[in-house]
């Protein structure tokens, strides 16, 4: 039996439409949301993702505030930028591009922020706001995926999820996010100090993979009637020395699981929408 496809690009393009009117009404009450974005360097991949934001903001309304800077910018040019968009009255929210040149202070950076314009959610602040169930911006992955499971209605209230990968801006806040109590899933958090991995994937029903590792799910890990959402993006080289992107699902479990969130075409685009959804949400307050 060949898996259902649950599929986020379908899914980020009705989040688009429907933000587009909630973008009208800002209009109509004066109010023109604003993304900005900061990219230091020229990584190709980077650019790619950040032409990929300003696209999107700019099919549904958004206003975009692109700042760059040289591979070589020091820590005060881009303190001063991070600065710059805490202040501005026309950003409602923004991202700094990662990863940044290994010689700036990351973790600086991300929490000079302001935790309100945080529109990737992952400020310290609003980390510790999900923690305590309080409202704040939530990070765009993880809601990405709760979002696409809830528009397919795949049952997540008692429902046994293992999240594989801890990373804090995948796995650990998924799992918060999942045992909210209007989730109310029971999740178990899986990693590399885990000793039987594929003991607790066979007996969730969801099997949500976040651990960089390309193919680490395969389809004896499984029960028939799980879903699996694969999270993993890996740039590999393949034997005809040119490189593409790989998941952390082995392509043979989308024969054998009940439905499937690919790799391409999956997370990535929910990751997308929901990074529009909270400078929207912003706007909106
Ligand atoms: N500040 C941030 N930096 C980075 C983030 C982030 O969320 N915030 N994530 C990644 C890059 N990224 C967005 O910035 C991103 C990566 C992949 C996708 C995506 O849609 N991927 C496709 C597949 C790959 C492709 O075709 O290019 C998919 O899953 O269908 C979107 C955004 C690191 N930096």
């Amino acid at each position: 039996m060949t898996a259902k496809v649950l599929d986020g690009k379908a899914t980020a393009a009705t989040i688009k439409d429907e933000l587009r009117t909630r973008v009208k009404a800002l209009a109509e009450r004066g109010i023109t949301p604003g993304l900005g974005t900061v990219l230091v360097g020229a990584d190709p991949g980077s650019q790619a993702y950040v032409d990929g934001k300003h696209r999107d903001c700019a099919e549904v309304g958004i206003a975009s505030i692109r700042r760059e800077l040289p591979a070589d910018a020091t820590q005060e040019q881009v303190d001063a930028v991070v600065a710059e968009l805490n202040a501005d009255p026309a950003c409602h929210g923004y991202i700094v591009q990662l990863p940044l040149p290994a010689h700036l202070d990351t973790q600086r950076v991300l929490e000079s922020i302001d935790p309100d314009k945080d529109a990737d959610g992952l400020h310290p602040v609003n980390l510790g706001r999900l923690v305590l169930g309080y409202d704040g911006p939530l990070p765009c992955t993880p809601r990405g995926v709760v979002e696409l499971l809830r528009r397919y209605d795949v049952p997540l209230r008692g429902a046994n999820v293992a999240v594989v990968g801890r990373g804090n801006t995948v796995g650990r806040p998924l799992g918060l996010l999942l045992t909210r109590r209007s989730e109310n899933a029971t999740v178990t958090l899986c990693h590399t100090g885990t000793l039987d991995l594929a003991a607790h994937t066979r007996a969730a029903d969801v099997v949500v993979v976040a651990a960089g590792v390309p193919g680490l799910l395969t389809s004896d890990m499984i029960n028939p009637d799980a879903v699996v959402v694969d999270v993993g993006i890996t740039r590999v080289i393949g034997s005809d020395g040119k490189g593409r992107y790989t998941g952390d699902v082995d392509p043979e479990v989308a024969q054998t699981a009940a439905a499937v969130v690919p790799m391409p075409g999956g997370v990535g685009p929910m990751t997308r929408a929901m990074l529009l959804t909270n400078v929207v949400e912003r706007a909106e307050r």
